[in-house]
């Protein structure tokens, strides 16, 4: 019965049209998400690709080196030794994958596994792209960049940064092509990247399950990888947030409706474990994203 309502709302909302959200000015929190109409628990809002994804370094050849899905026995075959779980995959990575496989990444990879970096490959793929013709250099920009306070972490972006740099120059890319990739613009992409990446976790259940769930937590695999998205990036936090995102079978997300949400009312996803007391909440958040939650749960001191 609640499956069926559930599916029969996800179809009248699609029969409406475009999604019910708009991004607008909050009062303290810069922009935000805000529905335009009533919307009932569980209607599925609407999906999101990335901007730039990767799988987690981990898991290289268990998930697929485009679309992060997760690899079913065998798999097809491997191309440079990453797993691609479909030709449309291939294809659609093969821009940034030529460009990538005319370098030798060892010292880059080096580089970030004794360090346990993640978010420069990130970089790395971004600038595959953006050499391809598949990205623009600037398409992160619109973003919320990460305030950054201490100089140390941008001695380190600027190390990182000349690794990726010498990978491309000792690789022979003329200089031309490499123009953008300067300290100022790996900076200005990380920060963006610190606190606008997802982590990626699929969820182990059908989309029959997800759709008749109106639970914040739905059982999931550990995280296969990390993407950054436009218009996810917009929805701020709520620790009893009234909307989720999730992901099914692979990158792509979708934002879900968690309680009956009125028209005007402010989207908002939970960036962090909910089930944490509220000083580590503040903490992360406070550290992580650099503000003082103030939701309803964390002033009743839940
Ligand atoms: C992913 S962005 C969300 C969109 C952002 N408000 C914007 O204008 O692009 C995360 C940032 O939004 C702000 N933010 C998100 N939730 C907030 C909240 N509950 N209270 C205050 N600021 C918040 C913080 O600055 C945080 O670092």
């Amino acid at each position: 019965m609640l499956l069926r309502r559930c599916l029969l709302s996800t179809a009248a909302a699609a029969a409406r049209g475009p999604p019910p959200i708009r991004v607008d000015l909050t009062e303290s929190a810069g922009r935000g998400v805000f529905a335009t109409r009533p919307i009932p628990t569980g209607e599925f809002l609407h999906s999101a690709q990335p901007l730039v994804c990767h799988p987690s370094p981990s898991l290289l050849h268990e998930v697929c080196y485009s679309c992060l899905r997760r690899k079913a026995g065998a798999g097809r075959a491997s191309s440079g030794g990453y797993y691609f779980c479909s030709d449309a995959c291939r294809e659609h990575a093969k821009g940034f994958h030529d460009v990538e496989k005319n370098a030798d990444w060892s010292s880059f990879e080096d580089h970030c596994s004794s360090r346990g970096l993640k978010y420069p490959y990130m970089v790395k793929r971004l600038a595959c792209m953006v050499i391809s013709g598949a990205a623009n250099a600037d398409c992160l920009n619109i973003l919320q960049p990460a305030r950054l306070h201490q100089g140390t972490l941008i001695e380190v972006m600027e190390e990182e940064f000349e690794v990726l740099k010498s990978t491309f120059r000792k690789a022979g890319f003329q200089e031309e092509v490499t123009t953008f990739l300067t300290k100022e613009w790996y900076v200005n992409v990380l920060t963006r990247i610190r606190i606008n990446t997802f982590r990626i976790e699929l969820v182990a259940k059908s989309y029959e399950d997800l759709l008749s769930s109106a639970a914040a937590s739905v059982s999931c695999d550990a995280s296969v990888g990390n993407a950054v998205y436009m218009l996810p990036s917009f929805y701020n936090h709520d620790c009893d947030p009234n909307t989720h995102i999730v992901w099914l079978e692979n990158v792509d997300a979708k934002l879900k409706a968690l309680r009956d949400i009125e028209e005007g009312e402010e989207l908002r996803i939970c960036y962090i474990d909910t089930s944490m007391d509220v000083n580590a909440r503040q903490r992360i958040l406070a550290d992580g994203f650099g503000f003082e939650c103030h939701c309803l749960r964390c002033l009743s001191g839940d």
